[in-house]
């Protein structure tokens, strides 16, 4: 006999009738059918081992039962890696990140970081050699490691790291110091307890000059006691808004002592007697961070798409108020003001995967012609990632906490899954680059090159500035004109403004500083317009059903409307926007809403992502909201007895008190 399988009432009749084929959609966001196939292989496989499952919900564990529970899974995951259906790299980019990974090691993976950074280090700032002596062992696991560069007092301003190696020509070492409180590593992911080995970012002195931060090999515990080794002085850091088994940890160095042979050298050398060879390029030594910038872009829109899925299915659960006088209570999905504020999130999950596959096809192309010494695309790349995880990681964590209010009440317990969400979506905000310091990257390249007439690929709207009628298109096409136009508006606003600070009689930097608010805004001009550009561009190129096609538009044409919408005064500051078209575009807005709602829930069944990556009683497929919360409930610890023992301590006394 087949167990029936409830289904809620109100999802049931979403998904009927569906216009378009759900899994061509899947298969899109996967880049292709095999694609999806090998992921739902693999998540079965992850998925049904019972002893990756959590006895008791992560909340109710003390700090450090977390931390263990965490790392028992995760050293189960990889022992499973070797059995994989799927590519090791494919397995661990899905451990890695918000998806699957995210089902098994809900408070973050304990060593993430020895494969975002550690190895990436290894690969893209070690010699052949040194790859030869540690790669194979950082592969098989024989050793973990982490990479330190953020201090106590420095995270932002890498110029000022104040950790020292000092190149000894005696006996070919160099020495670690860190000199004060402040120099101490602050922050680095695993450092905490996890890890024996570290990238460690420090200022090189060899033959009495500093030469600036270089990246130095550095074993940190015994590899069979895991005690730190002499002069290492290691620890976490403690429990923070999120992540919390990630043991971000510090470091300190009193007078450590490691062969010449553990600077990475493969951009930058200093030879025995040590004298300093440079590299090609000062800032090769950062490229670590431009490939994790590129890998946050995908993680956070992964993110953004449970977080949506949660909400649009609990809108769709949820019948509250009254609609028409009378009437049954409807789904809160009917109100425009709910559809509002979910329709363009899930919009905005396209755009930015879309925008996120252009980034790391321009990573591999760079990397590749940087690996033969073209130097060429590097600041393109720079300028493209730090816009696009500024814009990703920002927009996200807004829209992913007006996911939560979206769901009211329900959507504010632990449960529900938003915390955690929000948790790693708002640290990307934050590591990796700040993001107002990546948007003054940004605009730094936006305004060096529409002075000087030259850059990269992502700016040449910059410098072939469109001519012909500046009249205003609300085609999807002429959509993306209208962004150009902001673009060159703003940046020229601001260059504006740093000429004027120079008329004031301001110094280069204090100039600057005084445009800051206008570069800023330059600097997210030209993120958005990369995003709507990717989205009309990819549609365009791409083969799709005409069902399928006509819903993705519909989702695009949203999306870009919204951030006009959003931003109007920029423009009609400079792209010729009149009253009447910005009404005119609030009326097609509107429509589009309506147009998608019906489609809302068979959109994010599109996304495939199962119950367990969801994480949350509001989200499920099922729609078996009430049920799924009250079981929930029942796993405190407080309602394991009707009379807690603190009521006789403490309240039984006060009340009985007569106060
Ligand atoms: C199996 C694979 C793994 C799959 C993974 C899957 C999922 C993972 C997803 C998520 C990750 C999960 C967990 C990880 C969690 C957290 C990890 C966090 C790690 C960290 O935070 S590490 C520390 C990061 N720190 C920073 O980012 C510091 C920010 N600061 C800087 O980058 C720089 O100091 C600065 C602000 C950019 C300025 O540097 P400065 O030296 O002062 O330079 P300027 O004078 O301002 O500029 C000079 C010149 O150089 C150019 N420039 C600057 N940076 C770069 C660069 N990176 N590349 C190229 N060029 C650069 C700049 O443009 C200037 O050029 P000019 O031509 O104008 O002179
Ligand atoms: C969850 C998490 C994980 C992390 N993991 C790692 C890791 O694995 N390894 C590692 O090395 N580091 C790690 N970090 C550290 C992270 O990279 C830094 O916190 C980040 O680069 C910001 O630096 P900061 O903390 O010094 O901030 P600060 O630079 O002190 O920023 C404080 C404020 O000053 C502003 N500000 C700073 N400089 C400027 C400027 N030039 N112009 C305008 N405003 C400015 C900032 O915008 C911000 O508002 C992690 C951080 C977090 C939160």
């Amino acid at each position: 006999m087949t167990k029936e399988i409830y289904e809620n009432p109100d999802l049931k009749k979403e998904r009927q009738n569906c216009p378009f084929n759900k899994e061509e959609i899947t298969n899109f966001l996967d880049g292709g059918k095999e694609k999806t196939t090998e992921r739902r292989q693999l998540e079965t496989y992850i998925l049904s081992d019972e002893q990756l499952k959590d006895a008791v919900p992560m909340e109710y564990l003390s700090h450090a039962d977390k931390y263990a529970e965490e790392l028992r899974k995760s050293c189960l995951l990889m022992h499973k890696l070797a059995d994989s259906p799927a590519g090791q790299v494919q397995t661990l980019r899905a451990l890695m990140g918000a998806g699957l990974g995210s089902a098994i090691l809900k408070e973050g993976n304990p060593i993430a970081l020895h494969y975002v950074m550690f190895i990436p280090a290894l690969m893209g700032q070690g010699t052949v050699e040194q790859q030869a002596k540690w790669l194979e062992k950082a592969y098989n696991l024989n050793i973990i490691g982490t990479y330190a560069q953020t201090e106590l007092g420095h995270g932002t301003f890498l110029r000022g790291l104040e950790t020292k190696a000092t190149y000894d020509p005696v006996t070919k070492e160099f020495v670690l110091e860190s000199p004060s409180l402040t120099a101490y590593k602050w922050w680095p992911g695993s450092l905490g307890k996890t890890a024996n080995y570290a990238v460690v970012m420090a200022q090189l002195y060899t033959k009495g000059k500093c030469e600036g931060i270089h990246p130095f090999m550095v074993q940190l515990r015994d590899e069979e006691t895991h005690e730190p080794l002499p002069g290492i002085l290691v620890g976490e850091i403690g429990p923070k808004l999120g992540m919390n088994t990630n043991d971000n940890g510090y470091l300190g160095f009193d007078k450590v002592r490691i062969p010449r042979e553990q600077l990475l050298m493969k951009h930058s050398q200093v030879l025995e007697d040590g004298t300093y060879v440079k590299p090609t390029n000062s800032k090769l030594s950062y490229g670590t961070m431009v490939f994790v910038r590129v890998v946050v872009c995908q993680d956070v829109t992964v993110n953004l798409r449970k977080a949506v899925t949660i909400a649009t299915r609990y809108s769709c659960v949820r019948r509250q108020s009254e609609l028409k006088p009378g009437d049954r209570e409807p789904q809160v999905m009917d109100y425009q003001a709910q559809q509002h504020k979910l329709l363009p999130p899930l919009a905005a999950t396209f755009g930015f995967q879309l925008a996120a596959d252009h980034l790391w096809n321009l990573y591999n192309t760079a990397n590749n012609s940087m690996e033969q010494g073209d130097m060429e695309l590097l600041p393109d790349l720079h300028g493209l990632s730090c816009a696009l995880k500024a814009l990703c990681s920002s927009e996200a964590a807004n829209f992913v906490e007006t996911c939560r209010q979206s769901c009211g009440g329900h959507g504010y317990m632990s449960c529900s899954n938003f915390p955690r969400i929000y948790g790693q979506v708002t640290a990307a905000i934050t590591y990796e680059g700040e993001n107002t310091v990546l948007w003054l990257q940004v605009a730094r390249y936006l305004v060096k090159t529409r002075k000087e007439k030259s850059g990269g690929l992502s700016v040449k709207y910059l410098i072939d500035e469109e001519k012909g009628p500046r009249t205003v298109d609300t085609t999807p096409e002429g959509i993306v004109k209208l962004y150009r136009r902001v673009a060159v508006g703003l940046v020229d606003i601001a260059i504006a403004e740093l000429e004027n600070n120079s008329r004031k009689g301001y110094a280069p930097h204090d100039a600057w500083n005084h445009a800051a608010v206008h570069l800023i805004k330059a600097a997210q001009a030209h993120a958005r317009l990369f995003v709507v550009e990717s989205f009309v561009d990819s549609l365009k190129g791409s083969r799709l059903s005409a069902p399928v096609r006509a819903i993705l538009s519909q989702l695009c044409e949203l999306f870009i409307i919204y951030w006009i919408l959003d931003r109007s005064g920029d423009f009609f500051l400079c792209a010729n926007l009149k009253k009447e078209d910005l009404l005119q575009l609030n009326s097609k807005y509107v429509q589009l809403l309506a147009a998608i709602r019906p489609q809302a829930v068979n959109i994010v069944d599109s996304f495939d992502l199962r119950d367990e990556i969801l994480g949350s009683p509001l989200g499920c497929w099922d729609g078996n909201v009430y049920q799924r919360l009250f079981d929930e409930a029942a796993k405190s610890p407080l309602n394991q007895k009707n009379v807690h023992e603190s009521f006789h301590k403490y309240l039984k006394p006060l009340l009985k008190s007569n106060l």
